[in-house]
């Protein structure tokens, strides 16, 4: 410490010390002591009234709505709140990985050539939400408080977490305003320029107790338009949803007494659309997605049963490659193992199984009585001669909509969709490009894949050799799977 500084600490040491040295005297004096203690006090009655006030207030004098973050408004809500609340004193930053938000459409500042730094961007492009805690705000002449609490939650003896809800609140006893805000905040949803979608999975085993979903994205939804297919299969598709999930069409069900339940199936290859197409679905219905995964080895046939059973009303269920969940055949996977057929998932045995699904336990969850109605279950595979007769039948799956590798159609759509935008001449240049690649020899995906490291121009005059190449690729792998195939049969 040098000489000045010491100086400074040894003055303001000085000067503290003489101020208790002048109030001093003041404590000997009877009456500052009692004043003293009067003032003191008064404060801590005024303060105790405040609070308690407060509270009766509340729960007395108020009404009020609450949502917990499993609730599908809850991000709604919150997000509402973070552009209403955004000039708060104190914010919370936005978890941007599981909220998945738009990424706000701004410059990234660098060239091509240059590295971009994700750590450095992203600290410029944060979004802010507003923190726990209470904000009075005015809505339409109402008052209205919004609050965000997070609430610690034992599971069991090794596990605990934060749950998070947001309580709407009003002076008076009626909810009615509330609902009325609810409306507005929805319509302000609504008008965003594209809608959202949340994506749910399972929670852990350990923190099921409460809350059964555990919400992973909340996401702009896909259009239907972005996903090629043949417009007669979306046509159907599309008027079969639209159709099922009415109100007329719900009452239609209860009076006939059938079970008002939609099940559809996207079979295919790999890489042709059929997940992508029922997020664009979900999206144009505006139903939540659940999304459960028979490979999970932390579920078992009662899970199925309680995920079922847990989801909302209206929502979309997806059961993605449903033939490699050792249910193949309608047997468990010790079956196929034993044959020595299937692939190394579906050929393990019930011993080393990871995956404690059976056939019964899935048909069960999906035609249990107490599964909710009016949800739409979407099964992928793409294998579907390879699955039980059971799981196709009418009811469980009552359209089969299949996904073929890349037509022309789909080609030239996918191509007009990339550079559409740009000042080419695009279907002539689409033309180009569709006339030198076969049919039913590359997935959309693949597809999809070559042309987003293109520009129009680099993507026409390349496609021939990168056609070549890949199915020169294509052809070898076939012939080292033929040959470990005939290996293994000598
Ligand atoms: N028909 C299509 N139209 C537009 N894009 C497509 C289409 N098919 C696939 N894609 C693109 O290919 C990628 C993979 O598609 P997706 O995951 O939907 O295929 P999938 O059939 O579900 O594959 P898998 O059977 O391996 O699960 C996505 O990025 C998607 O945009």
């Amino acid at each position: 410490m040098d000489g000045q500084s010491s100086l400074i600490l040894s003055d303001s040491t000085r000067v503290g010390t003489r101020i208790i040295e002048s109030l001093l005297p003041l404590l000997r004096y009877r009456y500052f002591r009692h004043a003293a203690t009067f003032i003191i006090t008064l404060y801590a009655f005024v303060r105790f009234l405040q609070s308690q006030g407060r509270k009766i207030s509340l729960n007395y004098l108020s009404a009020s709505i609450h949502f917990d973050d499993s609730h599908g408004l809850y991000h709604t809500i919150l997000s509402w709140a973070s552009q209403r609340f955004a000039k708060a004193r104190r914010l919370k930053a936005a978890p941007n990985e599981s909220r998945q938000q738009e990424e706000p459409e701004m410059d990234d500042g660098t060239d091509l050539s240059e590295i971009f730094h994700v750590g450095r961007w992203s600290a410029k492009t944060q979004v802010y939400e507003p923190f726990y805690g209470k904000y009075w705000f005015l809505d339409g002449g109402r008052l209205f408080l919004f609050e965000r609490r997070q609430e610690r939650r034992t599971y069991n003896y090794f596990h605990q977490g934060d749950d998070e809800n947001i309580v709407l609140s009003t002076p008076g006893r009626s909810t009615e305003p509330i609902k009325g805000l609810l409306k507005t905040i929805k319509d302000w949803e609504l008008e965003r320029e594209k809608p959202y979608t949340t994506v749910w999975v399972p929670r852990s085993k350990d923190t099921r107790r409460f809350q059964t979903w555990k919400k992973i994205a909340w996401r702009r939804s896909r259009s239907l338009d972005t996903v090629i297919l043949d417009k007669k299969k979306k046509d159907i598709l599309v008027a079969d949803i639209n159709k099922f999930i009415r109100p007329r069409t719900a009452q239609w069900y209860a009076e006939k007494n059938i079970p008002w339940r939609r099940g559809y199936i996207f079979h295919g290859p790999p890489g042709t659309g059929k997940t992508s197409f029922a997020l664009a679905l979900a999206g144009l219905f505006g139903l939540q997605i659940y999304i459960i995964s028979l490979l999970d080895p932390q579920i078992e046939d009662s899970d199925l049963i309680l995920f079922f059973n847990s989801v909302p009303r209206r929502c979309l269920i997806l059961l993605e490659d449903i033939d490699s969940a050792g249910l193949v055949g309608g047997q468990r996977a010790s079956n196929s193992s034993k044959n020595g057929g299937g692939r190394s998932n579906v050929g393990i045995s019930d011993e080393e199984s990871t995956g404690r699904i059976s056939l019964s336990g899935l048909l069960n969850a999906i035609d249990g009585v107490a599964s909710p109605e009016g949800r739409v279950v979407v099964m992928t595979t793409n294998y579907l001669d390879k699955l039980d007769e059971a799981l196709i039948r009418p009811g469980r799956a009552d359209l089969t909509v299949e996904f073929t590798l890349a037509t022309k159609h789909q080609m030239r759509g996918m191509f007009t969709q990339m550079y559409g935008t740009e000042t080419c001449n695009i279907n002539e240049l689409a033309d180009q490009f569709v006339a030198t690649i076969p049919e039913d020899k590359f997935s959309p995906a693949e597809i999809q894949n070559f042309l987003i490291q293109k520009d129009y121009l680099q993507a026409v005059n390349d496609i021939v050799a990168w056609k070549d190449k890949a199915l020169k690729a294509k052809r070898d792998r076939e012939l080292k799977r033929q040959t470990a195939k005939d290996g293994d049969g000598r």
